[in-house]
This record gives structure tokens, C-alpha cells and sequence, in this order.
């Protein structure tokens, strides 16, 4: 039985940070795990400018604890008013490295999202020539569409056509929940990626309802039903190179999930690598967790994987209930479970 794994220091391909006190709390969970991340635009207001992304890379690296080597990788959230030059000029820069699309009220902050994809055709047209990653929350929003066929419907109306018109756009399908987005990962060319937060990995819609509704195993795109659960655990422990560490980390304080109207969100973080690995363990696919944590990303992102490497050793560990940062609490994913992995050092 293995029970120690050390790998390259992996990447979070999708967190969200958020900025001021809850970033300066939330940022050492991330910092000791991994190397780089994908840090998502969806602020108030939104990551929408090069000056602006510039502006929170420099917060975010400003409150990094002391000798933490951790890099921001900074991204555009696109609007309906995005200007292609824009954002060809913040790649060239080196200040964006993706551009994020959230569809106009799918979730957290995005109000001042796409509200068609069309919208953004020529902006994607530029990325695609310059080989700029685009990052994607695949879900519709109209009122008469189930909350729970959201991604499977922008599959079919949004993402397919947009990959069949434009086959070298490099597309981040985030944080997938269902069959048909592995399915459409697993057939779709090499242009198309996708990430996998540990969440949807572990549990299913009853998580949240059953016994009780559970605030803190909301978030969107929502948890679906088993079968959806265990598609993307066969396509996240199958080495499809297409497929990596993605936690989607949101964290919300606790009064803000635990409300009659909860906020979407998930605050993995500071468990994100033990949740990964049990679920790669419970898989008996330990042997595939190097690539999907540390590998496939830089590949997709053409960036070089990390030189320096972290050791997961198998050892129970409390989660706790709470932990408390920017003068509340938040709780984290697996509160009051115990875990049987341990990130060493
Ligand atoms: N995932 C979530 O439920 N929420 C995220 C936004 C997002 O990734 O959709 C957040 O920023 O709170
Ligand atoms: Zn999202
Ligand atoms: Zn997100």
C-alpha cells in the first residue's frame, strides 16, 4: 500500500481569492499547497482591466506570508463591452494569462457577465490566434431551464458550437459536474480541457438535502446526481491529459452560507490536496494523481511544471468545524471529518 506520495508542487487552476482581509486570510491555505493559480476576476467590481488585474496581483503577493514562493496567475473577466485589443495587450504583457467567462448571472458576482456568447465572438477570435487560455463557467441562466440541466443545456447551446466554429480557441471547461461535460471533455480535440473541483468528486445532490439541507455543500454548478458524481471520478483518475486540479476554492463566511439564501461556494482550500488524494486513493488510482495535480495544467497552460515538490503522507487528520479568519468564521470543506491524508511539512 503506497503511503507516502511526493509529487511536483501541484497548481489550483481555479481559486478564488477574493481581496483584502478575507484574501490575506484565505491565501496562506493556498500558498502552502501549491505553486501557482489561476486567480478568478470575479470581484466587486469584477477583474475586468490590465491595471486592475496588475493592481490585485501586486495585493495578492503583498500578503503572502513570509517566503511563500506562490504565483498569481492573473485573469480577464469578460463582459459584453470587452475590447479584443484589450486583452491582447494584457497577454502580451504578461499581466492576463486566461480570460474568464461567466454567463451574466450564473453565479457569485457576475451580474456583470456575458450575456451571450456571441457578444464576446470577437474577443475569442483574438485569444484563439494568440493562443490565450479561455476559462468557462458552462452554464445557462434562464429562469426556465432545471438548475440542475444548466451545464448539460450550455453544452448543446453554447460550448459545441462555439469548439466546432472555433477548433484552435484553448477552452477551460471549469469545475464540470456532470456526465455530458466528461463525455465532451473525453471526445473533444486538444484544444479542449477541463477542471475537476474535490467537491464533485466526493459527494453527490443528497449531500446537501438529505437529512437536512446543508448550506455548506452548495455551490454552483450545483453537486448532481451519483452517476454524474462517478463520471467524473473515472475521467479525473483515467490520465486524460485533458484534466486537472481545478478546487474552485469560493470562500464565503459563515453567516453568509448559513442564511435563507446562501451564497454558491465551496472554501476547500486549506484540505484541497488530502481531499484530492483520497479520492485518487479510493480510486486506487494513486498513480494517476501526479498528472492530474501537477502536470496536465502546465502542459494545457503551456507553462513548465514546478522543480520543487510537496509529500502527501497517509495520516487521519481532524478538519475542523471552523477556522476563523478575516474576524469570522468560515467553514471549510470536510469540517468535522477526518481525513486520512496529510500534506507533510
Ligand atoms: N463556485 C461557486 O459556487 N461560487 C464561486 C463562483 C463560481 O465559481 O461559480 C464564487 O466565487 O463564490
Ligand atoms: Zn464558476
Ligand atoms: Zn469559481
Amino acid at each position: 500500500m503506497t503511503d507516502t506520495i511526493t509529487i511536483p508542487r501541484p497548481d489550483d487552476w481555479h481559486l478564488h481569492l477574493r481581496d483584502g482581509a478575507v484574501m490575506e486570510g484565505v491565501l496562506p491555505y493556498t500558498a502552502r499547497q501549491f505553486g501557482r493559480a489561476i486567480i478568478m476576476p470575479n470581484l466587486v467590481p469584477p477583474v475586468t482591466t490590465i491595471d486592475a488585474a496588475a493592481a490585485y496581483r501586486d495585493r495578492i503577493v503583498a500578503a503572502l506570508p513570509e517566503g511563500a514562493a506562490f504565483t498569481p496567475l492573473m485573469t480577464a473577466y469578460l463582459t459584453d463591452d470587452t475590447d479584443p485589443a484589450d486583452i491582447r495587450a494584457g497577454f502580451e504583457a504578461g499581466v492576463f494569462t486566461a480570460a474568464k467567462l461567466y454567463p451574466a448571472g450564473a453565479t457569485t458576482n457576475s451580474a456583470s457577465g456575458v450575456t451571450d456568447v456571441a457578444n464576446v465572438r470577437k474577443v475569442l477570435e483574438t485569444m484563439a490566434e494568440i493562443g490565450m487560455v479561455f476559462c468557462v463557467h458552462g452554464e445557462v441562466t434562464h429562469a426556465d431551464i432545471d438548475i440542475f440541466d444548466r451545464e448539460a443545456v450550455f453544452i448543446e447551446r453554447a460550448l459545441a458550437p462555439l469548439v466546432r466554429d472555433l477548433p484552435e480557441l484553448k477552452v477551460v471547461f471549469e469545475h464540470i459536474t456532470t456526465e455530458e461535460a466528461a463525455d465532451f471533455v473525453a471526445e473533444s480535440g486538444p484544444n479542449v480541457a477541463a477542471t475537476i473541483t474535490p467537491q464533485h468528486l466526493h459527494i453527490n445532490r443528497n449531500a446537501m438535502l438529505v437529512g437536512g439541507i446543508r448550506p455548506h455543500a452548495y455551490c454552483l454548478p450545483v453537486a448532481k446526481r451519483e452517476h454524474h458524481r462517478l463520471s467524473l471520478r473515472r475521467l479525473a483518475t483515467s490520465g486524460n491529459e485533458r484534466v486537472f486540479l481545478g478546487t474552485d476554492s469560493a470562500p464565503h463566511a459563515r453567516e453568509a452560507k448559513e442564511n435563507a439564501c446562501g451564497c454558491a461556494g465551496i472554501f476547500n482550500a486549506p484540505y484541497a490536496l488530502e481531499s484530492y488524494a483520497t479520492v485518487f486513493d479510493e480510486e486506487d488510482a494513486l498513480d494517476a494523481f501526479e498528472a492530474f495535480a501537477s502536470r496536465n495544467g502546465p502542459a494545457f497552460y503551456g507553462l513548465p511544471v514546478s522543480e520543487e515538490t510537496v509529500t502527501l503522507v497517509r495520516e487521519e487528520q481532524q478538519v475542523p468545524a471552523t477556522l476563523e479568519l478575516a474576524g469570522t468564521h468560515y467553514v471549510p470543506f470536510h469540517a468535522g471529518e477526518t481525513l486520512g491524508w496529510k500534506l507533510a511539512g
